[in-house]
């Protein structure tokens, strides 16, 4: 049975459509949709990428849409270990690409890390989620999030109650600088138009696009410093993803390992695969007193060498929702 679980996952990725997931319950014998999170676990750790640790990390999730995303941690070589994604990091961001409006229930293969365990604070009702470690054996139980971490700071003790948390709608006013403005923002480094690296205007425009709607999407209430990034694979295929800010700050996921999250989402970047990125934009506030740009040329550097990067800038506003 294990056997079948495992090849149905590997065929459906990362995101489990609802009537997916009854299909599995029902063919699986498995009696309820939190159960069903259990199960798939192993499946789960075989999409990791744990190319430093060789320790693979599954998560998988119950939206409250009915979907079941799946979150793996992913290790990049070269680069220093805060780059990685935690397997719960990329499971709530795989919700969040997909436009999830909550999570509640979570299997993962190891007890979650203290840094995974503040940035699920983010989200609205965190205290409340439930979590069930496989690792625990057969008669592991689902247990409440704030049982795993007792007073918890978060967005409480910084936010007003009724600002938009991580999954919740952000609409953050993102207006690009024009070609011009850009390049004084950039100090001309990152403006002017053409294009590199043989990638079509037609992919660097969409890069632009989804960088600056991921921007818009970004959770960043800390900072005020909005961000998306974007990259593109040699088959012009664009993937985006929005910066998420910790109220405990480190925890931040940045926009870049969030556009890995999309990309390996779609299918990019499996086992024995590079990242195939070509091309990549990122977006910003001009003079943001928290930039992406200088980690996002670090990374590109390390993980796809030939990726050119633009930036664009936006003129930042006061009050970021
Ligand atoms: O909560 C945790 C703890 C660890 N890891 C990953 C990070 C790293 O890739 C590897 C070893 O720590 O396991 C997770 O994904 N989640
Ligand atoms: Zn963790």
């Amino acid at each position: 049975m294990e056997e079948e679980t495992l090849r149905e996952t590997a065929e459906m990725g990362f995101v489990i459509e609802a009537e997916a997931a009854a299909a599995m319950m029902t063919e699986l014998g498995v009696a309820s949709a939190p159960e069903l999170l259990a199960t798939l676990v192993p499946a789960a750790q075989r999409l990791a990428r744990p190319t430093i640790s060789n320790f693979p990390v599954g998560a998988v999730g119950l939206g409250t849409s009915g979907r079941i995303y799946i979150g793996v941690n992913v290790e990049f070589p070269g680069l220093p270990l805060h780059h990685s994604i935690h397997a719960e990091q990329f499971l709530i961001t795989n919700a969040a690409v997909h436009g999830e409006a909550g999570i509640r229930c979570i299997a993962v293969s190891s007890a979650p890390c203290g840094h995974c365990r503040q940035f699920l604070q983010e989200l609205r009702g965190a205290a409340e989620i439930q979590i069930l470690v496989t690792s625990d054996g057969p008669g592991s139980a689902f247990r409440s999030l704030s049982s795993f971490l007792p007073r918890p700071f978060g967005p409480p003790d910084l936010l007003h109650k009724d600002h938009p948390l991580l999954l919740e709608p952000h609409y953050n006013k993102i207006a690009l600088l024009d070609g011009d403005e850009e390049a004084e923002a950039a100090g001309g480094g990152g403006g002017g138009g053409g294009t590199c690296n043989g990638i079509g205007g037609g992919v660097e425009a969409r890069l632009r696009v989804e960088a600056e709607g991921a921007a818009r999407a970004a959770h960043a209430p800390y900072s005020k410093c909005p961000a998306g990034f974007a990259v593109a694979d040699g088959r012009g295929r664009v993937y985006a993803g929005s910066y998420e800010e910790s109220a405990a700050y480190n925890p931040s996921l940045g926009p870049v390992q969030a556009a890995v999250v999309a990309y390996m989402a779609a299918g990019g970047g499996g086992a024995g695969k590079g990242f195939e990125f070509v091309a990549a934009a990122l977006v910003e506030a001009e003079g943001a007193v928290v930039s992406h740009e200088a980690t996002a040329r670090i990374f590109l550097a390390a993980v796809a060498p030939r990726a050119h990067l633009k930036v664009y800038r936006f003129r930042s506003s006061a009050d970021p929702a």
